[in-house]
């Protein structure tokens, strides 16, 4: 049995008389692959604002290895390992690729205008900012302005401002939204050697053929509440699954 990284306690939030996460205990194993499933408005989001620190739960618990950062900040629970993804909102659009991963990784060392006097210190800057340009497949745009990518590239560079963070876990929020299907591939690629690299990833996803092909653990959110989590494969036969998701179909179906 693989070691829980993340683990959260009844966890709730209520927006008003709205209970948008509702009692929510699950845990989520180093090393695994899991997809967080569910229709939409279930609570997917808000349950990965809770677990980033970005909203505070009414009621319930978070642990990462053990701690318990509930009343721990977003920056703090960087610090800790956990990454999160923010759909483009990080990113610079009037610096390059190259340098916004590269701020990325001074930000995570804390390394100031100084480093410039220090030649080690700037070599080994650039080259672990190749090095995740090379894992995003964005080494050829490396010297595009990031507001010149398409929006798939974009979503890499974002990935790949993540990675820079050297998270132990990855909190990813449909990263395929709005790109077009021919790029898919490519970032189900990039997802797949990252977690052969030892990264656990936790994904919110509806592209059916892109949860197939990554997940080793399901977990389905039914109106803010847990309804199941385990093996994919179970999942998906679970009746009360199927019957959350109208006639079955939409576990089936490859979707946009
Ligand atoms: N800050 C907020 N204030 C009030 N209501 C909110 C807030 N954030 C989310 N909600 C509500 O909580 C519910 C869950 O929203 P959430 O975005 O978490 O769903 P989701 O499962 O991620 O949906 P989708 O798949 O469409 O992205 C929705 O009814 C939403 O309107």
């Amino acid at each position: 049995m693989a070691d829980t990284l993340i683990q959260t306690e009844n966890l709730s939030i209520s927006f008003g008389a709205h209970k948008a996460v509702n009692n929510v205990s699950i845990s989520l194993e180093k090393g695994l692959f899991t997809t967080i499933l569910g229709p939409n408005g279930a609570g997917k989001t808000t349950l990965f604002n809770l677990i980033s620190g970005l909203l505070k739960p009414t009621e319930g618990k978070i642990y990462f290895k053990g701690t318990d950062i509930t009343g721990l900040s977003p920056i703090e629970r960087v610090k800790m390992g956990m990454g999160r993804s923010f759909q483009l909102t990080n990113v610079f659009s009037r610096l390059t690729t190259f340098e916004n991963v590269r701020l990325s990784i001074q930000a995570h060392q804390e390394v100031g205008y100084k480093m410039f006097t220090d030649y080690r210190k700037f070599k080994s800057l650039n080259d672990k900012t190749h090095e995740i340009l090379e894992e995003v497949l964005l080494k050829d745009k490396k010297d595009f302005l990031a507001g010149e990518l398409s929006h798939g590239e974009q979503r890499k560079l974002e990935l790949g401002m993540v990675l820079a963070l050297q998270p132990e876990v990855l909190l990813l929020d449909e990263p395929t939204a709005g790109m077009s299907i021919e790029e898919v591939p490519t970032m189900i690629d990039i997802l797949n050697k990252t977690k052969e690299k030892g990264t656990t990833i936790i994904l919110i996803e509806h592209k059916m053929d892109m949860v197939k092909a990554l997940s080793d653990k399901l977990i389905i959110i039914v109106n803010g509440a847990k309804l199941v989590e385990g093996d994919p494969e179970e999942v998906s036969q679970n009746p009360e699954v199927l019957k959350a998701y109208l006639g079955g179909g939409v576990l089936n179906e490859p979707t946009t």
